[in-house]
């Protein structure tokens, strides 16, 4: 039984935390918060041992009630792993709390691949990561783009990606957060992260991405053209789509025309805090025409990457060589078909 440590437990640490739970090979020994907000309560009720990130802060947990184990640098001695889930660009002065304690670590798409010098996706490069000390779950989008590429690859010869993605302004609860009232190219240049981030999992992909915000907090869309050299039918990828677990084929003709459709359906899945951890494809979307692939898909940005960082601590503790095993036990703990 392995131990996990969750530095900073919101949108993603508080999803992966309890995946992590669910796994019978794992265990949670510490989530860490910087303020005692309801989620540090709720991780309380969960029986995960709650530190803190700003140990300065100490008092405002004692006076909300809420108990605390101790601060970030005691949960990392009680971890093998720690999975970092702080918001984007603190990695560089965590890596050297890890490199001091000695613990491995897992970091998220915020995060540069510069910083640990290796992503991860558990169907494209598992093994590159597999008894590495640190390595990074890219992005949600890019777990989007890299979930279906790599379906896709092994039958189409690609001769080039080009993808325009249709971002979410912000997640529900970033009240803060926009645009209200806008379309924001974002970045406004050319590729935008996403198409890089692809070839860090993927090789020498040809592929390059354009992004937008658009209003919403639901999920992002993706609008994919793929070049193929070869001859491949349509009945072929979609084949390919039914066969992949974490990609699921919807249809718009059966209610699911959008996003918002999208999201009401994973209530109906019963899933934990109603997430949707695959990556939903839209059936009519996928067409070929001279050569290029189009297809369109969605990606619940809070919980898709969820799954890739159970299977991305398998392989840094070197738990199970098999990506396919380790993908099967997470999805099976989750409840993903
Ligand atoms: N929200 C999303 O849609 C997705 C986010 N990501 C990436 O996941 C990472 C985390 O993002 P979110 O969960 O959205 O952020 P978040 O803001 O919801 O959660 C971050 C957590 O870290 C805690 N924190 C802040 N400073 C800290 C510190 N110094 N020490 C310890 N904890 C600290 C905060 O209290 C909060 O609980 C980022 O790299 C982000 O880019 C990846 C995929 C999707
Ligand atoms: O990983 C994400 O998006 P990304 O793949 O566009 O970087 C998450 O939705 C977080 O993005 P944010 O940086 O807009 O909060």
């Amino acid at each position: 039984m392995k131990s996990v440590a969750i530095n900073g437990y919101g949108t993603i640490g508080k999803r992966v935390a309890d995946a992590v739970a669910a796994q019978k090979d794992m265990k949670i020994v510490g989530v860490s918060k910087t303020r005692p907000t309801f989620e540090a309560r709720a991780a309380v009720n969960k029986d995960y041992p709650l530190y803190i990130g700003i140990p300065e802060r100490e008092h405002l947990f004692r006076e909300s009630g809420i108990e605390i184990a101790g601060t970030v640098d005691d949960m990392i001695e009680e971890a093998d792993v720690v999975v970092d889930c702080t918001p984007g660009n603190l990695g560089k002065a965590n890596l050297e709390k890890y490199k001091k304690a000695g613990v491995k670590a897992i970091y998220q798409g915020g995060e540069d691949h510069e910083l640990t010098g290796l992503s991860f996706n558990s169907f494209a490069n598992y093994d590159d990561s597999f008894g590495a000390n640190y390595t990074r779950v890219v992005s949600c989008n890019t777990t989007g783009l890299t979930r279906t590429l790599s379906t896709i690859d092994p039958i189409c010869d690609i001769k080039k990606v080009r993808a325009v993605m249709v971002r979410r302004g912000a997640d529900p609860n970033e009240v803060k957060k926009g645009p209200i009232n806008s379309i924001v190219p974002n970045p406004p240049k050319v590729p935008s992260h996403h198409g890089p981030d692809v070839k860090t999992v993927m090789g020498d992909i040809d592929v390059t991405t354009m992004a937008l915000l658009v209003p919403t907090t639901l999920m992002h869309q993706h609008n994919l053209m793929v070049e193929i050299n070869n001859d491949v039918t349509i009945d072929e990828i979609i084949d390919a789509f039914e066969k992949r677990s974490r990609v699921m084929l919807v249809d718009a003709s059966e209610g699911l025309g959008s996003t918002a459709e999208l999201m009401e359906f994973a209530k109906e899945l019963g899933r934990n805090r109603n997430d949707f951890y695959e990556i939903p494809v839209w059936r009519e979307s996928i067409n070929i025409v001279d050569n290029e692939l189009f297809y369109m898909q969605a990606v619940h940005q809070e919980s898709d990457v969820v799954p890739e960082n159970v299977d991305a601590i398998r392989a840094l503790l070197e738990m199970e060589s098999d990506n396919e095993k380790s993908i099967a036990k997470t999805n099976k703990a989750m409840g993903i078909l």
